[in-house]
């Protein structure tokens, strides 16, 4: 009992890669009514100090469809109590009236002119979880040192104000407005500008699929079909509807594979589609499967899908361009974690790439300050089935990865391509580039620790390991201390702020292991059994399931 309720108050909420997030319940380090409020709070706090305007600029609300039922805590309810901390303190909040995609609330924030927005959200977690995702007024999410000081202003105002418990004010309040229909209608506007193929689209015999999981895709991704000229997408029926039990999936995650895409797939064999689309649970994360010439589905992974449309954007960005424009203006950009494709390809074309740290509100605002500075993103994308197509939304966005794939699989089809095909071409000339991604369940976040340590004082203490099994280890770069042996002075470009391991979301771990640009003629199979043999010496060396307790998933 003593230990349930210290475990429930005394600890509280913290940012992760994306936004709050935690499992709906009691304490605070939960997500419920009060946490919301408090964190709101801090937000306003913030917010006041930083912009002088905010009263003018308002503030953006969005939710996705999660609930519990035995405890009434719903994303909307959620939604609307953040909405009333805000608008007892006089700001305008544009609060959506129905459930959006997590995409809508960055890109409203920049079209708005909004000051920041919140997306109650726990994207494709398990149904017990929700979120607070909180993007900043470039329209990215916050980074640090935005999160930290959140933090403190949240601490300073735990005590819920007059007004914060009143979720009716969003009907009564003056202050209040519905942003959906206009965010709606100019999203797919904007959408137009990466559709370069829409007559063809309206004739395509190609029929995709498409599954939203329970969630908020549906209505959105029709919609954006409609946008580039396509028939409707073929919706598998049992998932299109918002369902907070995800009653027909173990877990809401596409990136799981064949196992969760089971619906969609008997469905596009029996409707004769070649291309099933799937959409997480809040319509920011892509996966994307399609029928084999010998009858199974491959299910791409989000490097493969990120090689596809490196290659898509860049093509087409070429093929509207004269000879003369400037592709050294040109940018493409990807986590540290995620295939290098995109630098093989800027190599040989002549664009730019750049890393990042891993989590999507780092892509954002540093696209946001290219784009500040006169250059031109095109693509960025991040291994978790993550994809920015153009730049409308800094973020990554399920609904345009969507309609994009579509109209690339609509274009190949006609060169009698497939996708799979087409990114045998891609690698033939760009190099092999394959990598697998998994990861680790692990509820202990000790264990985590004690597993970094351990890499951080491997043979002796403060040095890390030289060899993993029968491998040699060429470089270290560990972003949590700055450290990179592959730089003179030995600092990492990419320096993770935050006090914990990178890829930890207290929850799991995930990997994943890049074979980068390497020679076409060597034997791809060679190469994965390479693969499979490095992360099995990973594994064994480094994490050590059974001593640690952690539980593989299979991706
Ligand atoms: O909101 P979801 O889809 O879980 O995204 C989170 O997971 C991704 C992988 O770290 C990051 O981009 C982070 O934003």
């Amino acid at each position: 009992m003593n230990k349930e309720l210290r475990d429930r108050l005394c600890c509280r909420l913290t940012f992760g890669t994306a936004g709050l997030r935690s499992a709906m319940g009691a304490g605070f380090c939960y997500i419920n009514d009060l946490t919301v409020i408090q964190s709101t709070q801090g937000m306003y706090k913030y917010l006041e100090r930083c912009f002088s305007d905010f009263r003018q600029r308002g503030f953006v609300v969005g939710y996705d469809t999660r609930g519990q039922v035995t405890s009434s805590c719903s994303s909307k309810r959620l939604a609307k109590l953040t909405a009333a901390v805000l608008l007892a303190k006089g700001v305008p909040v544009y609060l959506f009236s129905k459930y959006v995609p997590t995409p809508f609330v960055p890109y409203a924030v920049q079209q708005l002119k909004a000051a920041a927005g919140v997306m109650i959200t726990a994207s494709h977690n398990r149904k017990e979880d929700n979120g607070y995702k909180v993007y900043w007024e470039n329209g990215a999410q916050i980074t640090s040192p935005h999160d930290k000081e959140i933090l403190k202003c949240i601490e300073e105002c735990v005590e819920p104000w007059n007004g914060s418990w009143n979720e009716n004010l969003v009907d009564t309040s003056p202050l209040t407005r519905d942003p959906l229909e206009e965010i709606s209608k100019s999203y797919m506007e904007d959408l137009k500008k990466i559709c370069y193929h829409r007559e063809l689209n309206t004739k395509t015999n190609l029929k995709f699929i498409h599954t939203s999981f329970h969630g908020v895709g549906h209505d959105y991704v029709q919609l954006a079909f409609k946008a580039f000229g396509f028939k409707p997408p073929i919706p598998v029926p049992e998932q299109k509807d918002p369902d907070p039990d995800f009653s027909t999936v173990k877990c809401p995650n596409p990136e799981e594979g064949e196992s969760v895409l089971e619906l969609s797939l008997r469905l596009a064999e029996k409707e004769s589609a070649r291309v099933v689309v799937a959409t997480d649970p809040d319509a920011d994360r892509l996966a994307v499967a399609e029928l084999q010439e010998n009858g199974r589905w491959k299910v791409f992974t989000g490097n493969e899908l990120a090689a596809l449309f490196g290659w898509w954007m860049f093509r087409s960005w070429k093929a509207n361009h004269s000879k003369e424009a400037d592709v050294k203006n040109i940018y493409m950009l990807a986590t540290t974690v995620s295939s290098k494709i995109l630098k093989a390809i800027a190599l040989r074309e002549g664009f730019h790439f750049e890393e990042t740290l891993p989590g999507f509100k780092w892509i954002g605002s540093r696209v946001k300050d290219l784009l500040n500075s006169g250059k031109e993103v095109l693509f960025a994308f991040e291994e978790s089935i993550g994809f920015m197509c153009g730049t409308s939304v800094l973020d990554k966005d399920g609904v345009s990865a969507a309609v994009v794939i579509a109209e690339m699989a609509s274009y190949l089809e006609i060169k009698n391509l497939t996708l799979a095909q087409k990114l045998t071409e891609i690698y033939e000339m760009y190099g092999y580039h394959i990598s697998k991604t998994s990861y680790f369940l692990c509820y202990e976040p000790p264990t985590i620790k004690r597993v970094f340590e351990k890499l951080r004082n491997f043979d002796s203490p403060t040095s890390y390991p030289k060899s993993c099994g029968t491998y040699g280890v060429l470089h270290v770069r560990d972003v949590t201390t700055g450290y990179d042996s592959s730089q003179l002075n030995k600092k990492s470009s990419l320096l993770l702020l935050l006090d914990r391991p990178v890829l930890l979301t207290g929850e799991y771990w995930s990997y994943t292991l890049i074979i980068q640009n390497i020679s076409t003629d060597l034997d791809k199979t060679f190469l994965e059994e390479q693969l499979q043999k490095v992360i099995e010496a990973l594994i064994e060396n480094f994490l050590e399931p059974s001593k640690n307790g952690l539980i593989w998933r299979s991706v």
